[in-house]
């Protein structure tokens, strides 16, 4: 099993990513940005939380633009898995691999706290270890994470069973508490909370190893 974590100038929780991979036994290969493209034999890219190029312009909108994502977008394309945390979140939507965008927090304050989730659906590789509706623990820190789609992408995410979590009490603004989507074939998910913040008894939390432990098992070869 091989993960693939993407390194951006300013991303933050790369090194946390690779370590939740790294748990379940992935082998996980850094790329720098700059790369065209990904290691081969890769089974999952992570798009880790941070602040890349500062959050200029628009969060993950100049990391949109690395040499990485095209190779990212090829990977997605070709039914590849891939997960983005937080600024990996907003990266992907930025790309357009994930639909809808990441507006400036309701109360326009930068909010890091954990907060509580709803595990909307099972039936993805992410996902796959809880039950549905449970209730789980996850950090957030971020400022941008107000989850936004139109009216149509809505009803698209709300009837294919597309929305992964959602946030109990809802800290940003996010339409429909949305705080995770999946893509059309399932096998992307962005969201805003971070599970490799929650993955062992040293973070405070374990609600997020659950997530990484579904998806090794379902990566693991027959
Ligand atoms: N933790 C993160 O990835 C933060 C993402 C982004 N910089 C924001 O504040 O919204």
């Amino acid at each position: 099993m091989r993960a693939a974590v993407v390194v951006f100038p300013g991303s933050n929780c790369d090194r946390d990513l690779a370590v939740a991979f790294q748990r379940e036994g992935f082998a996980v290969d850094m790329v720098w940005h700059k790369e065209t493209a990904l290691p081969d034999g890769v089974d999952i890219v992570g798009v880790p939380g941070g602040f890349s190029y500062g959050d200029y312009l628009r969060c993950g909108a100049i990391a949109a633009q690395s040499p990485i994502c095209q190779a990212v977008l090829a990977h997605t394309g070709r039914g590849g898995y891939a997960l983005g945390v937080c600024n990996g979140f907003q990266v992907l939507t930025e790309t357009g691999i994930l639909p809808g965008a990441l507006l400036r927090n309701a109360g326009l304050k930068y909010i890091c706290k954990t907060v509580g989730l709803r595990v909307e659906t099972t039936d993805s590789a992410f996902t796959g270890g809880y039950a549905k509706g449970q209730e789980i623990a996850i950090p957030i820190a971020h400022h941008d994470g107000n989850y936004f789609a139109d009216e149509a992408t809505l009803e698209t995410l709300r009837g294919d069973d597309r929305i992964a979590f959602t946030y109990t009490d809802n800290p940003n603004g996010s339409v429909g508490d949305i705080a995770g989507i999946l893509s059309d074939n399932r096998r992307v998910l962005g969201m805003m909370p971070h599970p490799e913040r929650a993955a062992d008894p040293g973070h405070g939390g374990t609600d997020g190893a659950a997530f990484f432990r579904a998806l090794g098992g379902l990566l693991a070869p027959a």
